[in-house]
């Protein structure tokens, strides 16, 4: 694709994004029944926050009670409809559903589930352990299709969404995320095929896949800083993004726009010139075999 129809698309891309900015109110969420896991911390901490704000009833998730309580004392003093937690991990099939349950017993439905959660993730070479993708699958994409499978009567008779939060490392071959990348391209390929399925079947529940770049979470800062070249985006902008995105029942969101964005025209035009790009934004001479 020559340079003039890749600038025509990102100009048309960037006009569709400023009208969303400025057609989403922020009272679409007041009283919306939502359930964000992997809250305890990070982009999800802060898209409960976000949600808080504009009074929906939110149910969090995570493993550490403490951090979850923490969260919905904020997310009260920040004006939540209601906030409520339910700690565990999502290793366990029957707490994703009893996630679900709690939902359905605390409000007798749901309109929005933000799937977020993800189970340790190192950056570093693929060291061989199977079985470590095998947990990282349960816990990053079947926990996310469990949750779905229960909460989806819900949805159909709310007319909801679900969000399901991926990464660039989901669209892209990315070095040192070998495991992690995986079951983020699952989550693609299961929830575009479920979007189908619903649309063929005039189902009104959306599907937004959040496609994201690098973001200032203490996590991954912590595990890729001293490899980044850059500093992460913001997460608490990162995380509005995703409710917005969620809200107006978009397809994708790509964020940082235009990192993301560009990255993805890149990679089917010319894909080779991609992978040389994402090595050499990275300073891989730091990132020693464990
Ligand atoms: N930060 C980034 O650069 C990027 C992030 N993303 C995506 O954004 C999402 C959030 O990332 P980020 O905020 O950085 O992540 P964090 O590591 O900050 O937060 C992860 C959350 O998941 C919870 N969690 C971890 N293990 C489990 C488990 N076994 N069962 C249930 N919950 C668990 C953690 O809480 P607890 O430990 O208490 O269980 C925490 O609340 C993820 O889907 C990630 O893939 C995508 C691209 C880039
Ligand atoms: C290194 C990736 C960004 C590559 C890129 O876009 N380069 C071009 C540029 O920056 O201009 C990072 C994109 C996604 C990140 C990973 C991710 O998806 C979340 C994980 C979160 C975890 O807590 C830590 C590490 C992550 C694997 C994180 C690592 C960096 C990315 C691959």
């Amino acid at each position: 694709m020559a340079v003039r129809e890749i600038s025509v698309v990102c100009a048309v891309d960037c006009l569709i994004l400023l009208i969303s900015f400025l057609i989403f109110p922020v009272q679409m969420l007041k009283g919306k029944r939502v359930i964000i896991t992997g809250a305890s911390t990070g982009i999800g901490e802060q898209m409960a926050y976000h949600l808080a704000r504009m009074g929906a009833h939110v149910l969090i998730t995570a493993r550490t009670e403490a951090k979850l309580q923490k969260v919905v004392t904020r997310c009260l003093e920040l004006g939540a409809a209601s906030a409520h937690y339910m700690n565990g991990s999502m290793e366990d099939m029957a707490l994703a559903e009893d996630v679900v349950k709690e939902a359905k017993q605390l409000w007798g439905g749901l309109d929005m589930l933000i799937l977020n959660h993800i189970g340790y993730t190192y950056f570093n070479y693929f060291d061989g352990d199977v079985e470590y993708i095998r947990k990282l699958l349960e816990i990053n994409f079947l926990s996310y299709v469990a949750m779905t499978v229960s909460a989806l009567p819900m949805l159909k008779e709310s007319g909801g969404s679900i969000l399901v939060v991926s990464s660039t490392a989901g669209k892209i071959g990315i070095p040192f995320v070998a495991p992690y990348s995986a079951t983020k391209f699952a989550l693609d390929g299961f929830f575009s095929s479920l979007r189908q399925e619903l649309i063929i079947e005039n189902i009104n529940v959306s599907i937004t896949l959040c496609i994201l770049g690098y973001i200032a979470t203490e996590t991954a800062e912590k595990t890729v800083s001293h490899v980044m070249q850059k500093p992460g985006a913001p997460k608490e902008e990162c995380a509005l993004e995703i409710i917005k995105s969620g809200a107006l029942r978009k397809r994708e969101l790509y964020y940082p726009y235009t990192i993301v964005r560009i990255a993805l025209l890149i990679r089917d035009w010319a894909p080779e010139f991609l992978d040389s790009l994402t090595r050499n934004s990275l300073n891989v001479e730091n990132v020693k075999k464990s």
